[in-house]
């Protein structure tokens, strides 16, 4: 079976035949938390992160909707103030939906699986006295054998007549495995400008001097603004491989991330030392808000692929 439930029905398993690959999401944010290409594990998981359910997983791929960070980072964020820090979606519990790839092929006849998830705004209690916008999330996982395309589906479910546009953000928040987070590289940014919020969200470029980004163990936090690349490309340094990105049009914005020594220190939920383990690539709607009319659905996709 290309899906199964595992660990008390809390986790969808996909797996392609022959252990080619697989991944797990878990049901709680609808968190791809393990995504393996043969045995190599490709995101990483915090050792310290709960599983539970009480509190947002530091790994894998959080869900970030309908507010990219706190919403004072945003100017124009009125009638979003009360939305918590990176949304509700990677904290909420959502649904199982269905299993698309009966037979394991995709159209191309690709050995694949797919798992779809769902999560309502009325199935959050007091969502109204944060977000007042009703709205219905579908979440598509697909694996085929070297790649993870994760698809967001937002729809603005308001039945009244004047319901205003309803406004969000919406990002992956790929925490990407590395051998080290010090010297692997990304490329496909150069010449786009980006928001620096370690030096107080200062506008800057990435000049061709900078290109690809290498760490070497600072911080990073920055938001880089568009147009959305062809082509992200995160290279894991001396011994080889590594994955690349690309994604709908529609999320032009780049997150890159790696707290480092510093940052780290203060996340309770990270182990000693995993800041060298991971880059956060996260793409996405990160920078002003879209606005969807009721009735209208915004799909947000994105492809990772091992290489
Ligand atoms: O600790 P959280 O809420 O998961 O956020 C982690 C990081 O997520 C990134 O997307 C933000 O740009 C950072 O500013 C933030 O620190």
């Amino acid at each position: 079976m290309p899906l199964t439930l595992v660990k008390n029905d809390s986790i969808a398993r996909l797996e392609l035949p022959g252990g080619k690959a697989s991944a797990d999401v878990l049901l709680y944010g609808a968190t791809v938390i393990s995504w393996k290409v043969g045995s190599a594990e490709k995101l990483f998981l915090s050792k310290k992160t709960p599983l539970d359910g009480s509190a947002a997983i530091r790994g894998g791929i959080p869900l970030v909707f309908p507010v990219f960070g706190p919403a004072s980072d945003h100017e124009d964020n009125e009638g979003l103030e009360n939305v918590p820090r990176h949304g509700v979606a990677r904290t909420a519990q959502w649904q199982l939906k269905q299993n698309k790839e009966v037979d394991g092929k995709n159209a191309q006849g690709q050995e694949s699986a797919t798992a779809s998830f769902a999560l309502s705004s009325q199935d959050l209690p007091g969502i109204d006295s944060k977000y007042q916008w009703p709205f219905e999330l579908v979440y598509d996982v697909t694996l085929t054998a070297k790649n993870l395309t994760t698809s967001l589906h937002i729809t603005h479910s308001s039945s009244s007549s004047a319901s205003a546009p309803m406004r969000f953000q919406c990002l992956c928040h790929n925490y990407l495995a590395v051998p080290s987070s010090l010297s692997c590289s990304v490329k496909g940014l150069v010449g786009q400008c980006y928001l620096d919020k370690t030096d107080g969200a200062k506008g800057k470029m990435l000049s061709p001097e900078k290109d690809p980004i290498i760490l070497n163990g600072q911080a990073s936090d920055a938001v880089y603004l568009g147009p959305a690349p062809d082509l992200v490309e995160l290279s894991y340094g001396s011994q080889g491989g590594g994955l690349q990105l690309t994604r709908s049009e529609n999320c032009p914005q780049t997150v890159v991330w790696n707290p480092a020594e510093e940052g780290a220190a203060g996340m309770k939920d990270l182990h000693e030392g995993g800041w060298k383990e991971y880059i956060c690539i996260e793409p996405g709607k990160a920078n002003g808000f879209e606005e969807l009319e009721k009735g209208q659905t915004f799909t947000f996709a994105q492809t990772l692929t091992a290489v």
